[in-house]
């Protein structure tokens, strides 16, 4: 379990994170989102005690991370793939933190195996690896202590589709498990496949937190008619804010009988009306984080 408790982090004038709250329960995997820049990786390096929060504080299996005995059995994190020693190969890396936190050597073959860096990738020196090979050897890292939670800052970045597909397959498992999973990310397509929960963060702030079921259900309905711009201006005149996608798919806060009503009264022909599912979630994502890299966030 982690639990977030008002951290705020302040460099100089700027609040890099803002009065950030949240928790997050063993058995889930909560996708920690928002654009570049939204405060992301500075609250998770201040749940593992890296940064120090201005105010506020975290907690992870209970305690500060700080206060962990040996905190690579309990908590697996991958903040920054880069950050190996270059001129180690990947068993080495794996060799040398196991000895660090005293699992057996066996481990080391074990989760090069599970990450799927084969006998010659992990000769290799890390400096030869690719982003995504380092990516896939920081997981093995965060998981060599075979610990309860996850704490991993956009993992998927350097994978391939079928990477990511095999990362989340992996986070999925260890989640149905009874692990707990935090997971960032500033694409919300990648998250949304495998989150249960999600806090979305803005500016430093939450702008969203619960359920992906609930974040959903609350993203109102996505219409598409003959003449979007009729439409939306019937449906802003009847006092119903209008998302407008590029592709001319409207999502509007309300249900789809509310909906449909406004376009029948205004004689705009339909092609689409459903409830705003998963592209309403994206819709969302861009209403609420409006004015940062939003464009970004969707891609
Ligand atoms: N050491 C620092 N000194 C000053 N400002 C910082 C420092 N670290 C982060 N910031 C600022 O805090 C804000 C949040 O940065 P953070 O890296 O946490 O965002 P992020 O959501 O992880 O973004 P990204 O997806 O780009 O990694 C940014 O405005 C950043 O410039």
């Amino acid at each position: 379990m982690i639990a977030v408790e008002h951290l705020s982090k302040r460099y100089g004038r700027h609040a890099a994170v803002e009065d950030v709250s949240f928790v997050c329960e063993p058995g889930t995997v909560t996708g920690f989102l928002g654009p570049n820049g939204a405060g992301k990786s500075t609250t998770m390096r201040m749940i593992c005690g890296l940064t120090p929060p201005s105010s506020g504080g975290a907690t992870v299996c209970g305690v500060g991370y700080r206060h962990l005995p040996n905190p690579g059995r309990q908590v697996g994190v991958l903040l920054d793939a880069a950050a190996q020693h270059a001129g180690r190969t990947g068993r080495e890396a794996l060799t040398l933190s196991a000895q660090l936190i005293g699992v057996d050597r066996r481990a080391v073959e074990e989760k090069l195996d599970l990450v799927g860096l084969n006998a010659v990738a992990a000769k290799r020196r890390v400096r030869a690896y690719s982003l995504g090979m380092r990516q896939r050897l920081g997981l093995a890292q965060a998981l060599l202590g075979d610990p309860r939670v996850l704490i991993l800052d956009e993992p998927a970045n350097g994978l391939d589709p079928e990477g990511i597909y095999w990362m989340r397959g992996l986070l999925r498992e260890f989640a149905d498990r009874g692990g707990t999973v935090l997971l960032s990310s500033h694409l919300l397509r990648e998250v949304e496949a495998v989150a249960d929960q999600l806090v979305v963060i803005g500016r430093g702030r939450v702008v969203a937190r619960g359920s992906k079921r609930e974040l959903l259900a609350g993203a109102g309905t996505l219409v598409r008619a003959r003449d979007p711009q009729t439409l939306a201006g019937a449906l802003r005149r009847a006092g119903l804010a209008v998302t407008a996608a590029t592709d001319g798919a409207l999502t509007v806060p309300a249900d789809a009988g509310a909906v449909g009503q406004v376009a029948a009264d205004a004689g705009v022909a339909l092609l689409e009306l459903r409830p705003a599912g998963g592209g309403g979630l994206e819709q969302m994502f861009l209403t609420l984080t409006a004015g940062d890299s939003v464009k970004e966030a969707v891609r």
